[in-house]
């Protein structure tokens, strides 16, 4: 088929306590992000021991994939690297190379367009083959799936699930949450010709995808997680926040669907499963997380068809009327200055 491997690339996390700090400082080396957020954001993992469950996740998911590319007769080993830690994606990639590797797939965990979600994982790419330097690997990224019909059926039945743990109330409100960026960042999200917002654009259109899926004529869509200096704009209302209005509305029961993650990570975990849910239960509602598509034998199958697509060069299965885009080669952005980085303020008065 003329690739030699699958590169599985993804954020990567922590795997113990003393690699909470080093991890963090790779995420934000350069970004902006104030000494306490990062202080704070270190007390989540260490609630964990200072494991993030990614990286098993990753491993698993990959498990599932290799089967399913053995099911039907892909013969296309996995391989894993990340961006903020081990194994990272230049140590991943240089072993590929001795491997005899020339040219691979690349699958990026995250299913969106914009910066940190698309363009970043190019950076990425093109970071490790330079570091790799003579005789990297070719490397060339698979598309933004965020409307494939496998990932949307997926989130669609596990808001139906997280709905029957509430006993299928007609009166619970479904919202579904993505990581927030700043408002800078979505504005230059998507090609520069096409009005930007792509990542808000996509979340709204995944959401309501699933929702249409799933049944449910009213939901929210909302944002967690949001780093940064606080005079900076972020997409906003907050999850947590937006618990609140809708208790203050009267909503007595609410389901909450991760829609912009593909694995229950450290921020899914703590700030729904825990910040969030406690929110909910302050004042007395009932809350269930739906699950995240990663587990569910669907998403093997999302993987290996978005393969099977690009190397039969087959018309791309896809729910919405938004242009296929974060397949390029050796991490060139989809377009000139397509989700170009948002200029990010000094830490430090200049
Ligand atoms: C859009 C988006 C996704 C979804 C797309 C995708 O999945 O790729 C995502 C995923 C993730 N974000 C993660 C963790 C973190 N993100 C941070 C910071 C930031 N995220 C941003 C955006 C996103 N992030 C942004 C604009 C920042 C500000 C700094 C910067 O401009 O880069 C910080 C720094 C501390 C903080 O301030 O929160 C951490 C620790 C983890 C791993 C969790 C684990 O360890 O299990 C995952 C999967
Ligand atoms: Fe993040």
């Amino acid at each position: 088929m003329g690739y030699d491997a699958l590169l599985w690339l993804s954020f990567g996390g922590p795997e113990g306590p003393d690699e909470v700090m080093p991890f963090l400082e790779n995420v934000t080396r350069g970004r902006g992000v104030p000494r306490e957020r990062l202080l704070e954001v270190a007390e989540h993992y260490q609630h964990f021991g200072g494991v993030s469950p990614i990286n098993r996740l990753n491993r698993a998911a990959i498990a599932a994939v290799e089967k399913q590319l053995a099911a039907e007769g892909v013969e296309l080993p996995v391989r894993f690297g990340n961006r903020n830690w081990h194994p990272m994606v230049e140590q991943t990639l240089a072993e590929m190379k001795a491997d005899g590797v020339r040219r691979a797939l690349v699958f990026p965990t995250s299913a969106y367009g914009g910066y940190s979600a698309c363009r970043q994982y190019d950076e990425d790419i093109e970071r490790a083959r330079a570091a790799v330097g003579e005789g990297a690997p070719d490397l060339v990224k698979l598309r933004q799936f965020f409307d494939h019909p496998l990932f949307v059926s997926a989130v669609a039945d596990a808001v139906r699930a997280a709905h029957a743990r509430l006993g299928d109330r007609p009166d619970a409100r479904t919202v579904f949450t993505a990581h927030s960026v700043p408002v800078s960042a979505d504005r230059a999200a998507g090609p520069p010709s096409e009005g930007g917002h792509r990542y808000s654009q996509q979340i709204a259109e995944a959401a309501r995808l699933v929702a249409a899926e799933a049944g449910i004529a009213e939901y929210d869509v909302v944002w967690q997680s949001r780093s940064g200096p606080p005079q900076v704009p972020w997409l906003e209302p907050d999850i947590v926040d937006h618990i609140d209005a809708l208790h203050e509305r009267g909503v007595e029961s609410v389901v909450v669907s991760p829609i912009g993650f593909v694995s229950d990570h450290l921020e899914v975990i703590w700030d729904l499963d825990n910040e969030a849910a406690e929110r909910a239960a302050g004042h007395g509602m009932a809350f269930a997380r739906a699950a995240t598509p990663d587990s569910d034998p669907r998403f093997a199958e999302l993987v290996v068809e978005l393969i099977r697509e690009h190397v039969e060069d087959a018309p791309a299965r896809k729910l919405s009327g938004f242009p296929v885009a974060g397949c390029t080669v050796n991490g060139a952005p989809c377009a000139i200055g397509c989700c170009e980085p948002a200029k990010r303020p000094s830490p430090r008065p200049a």
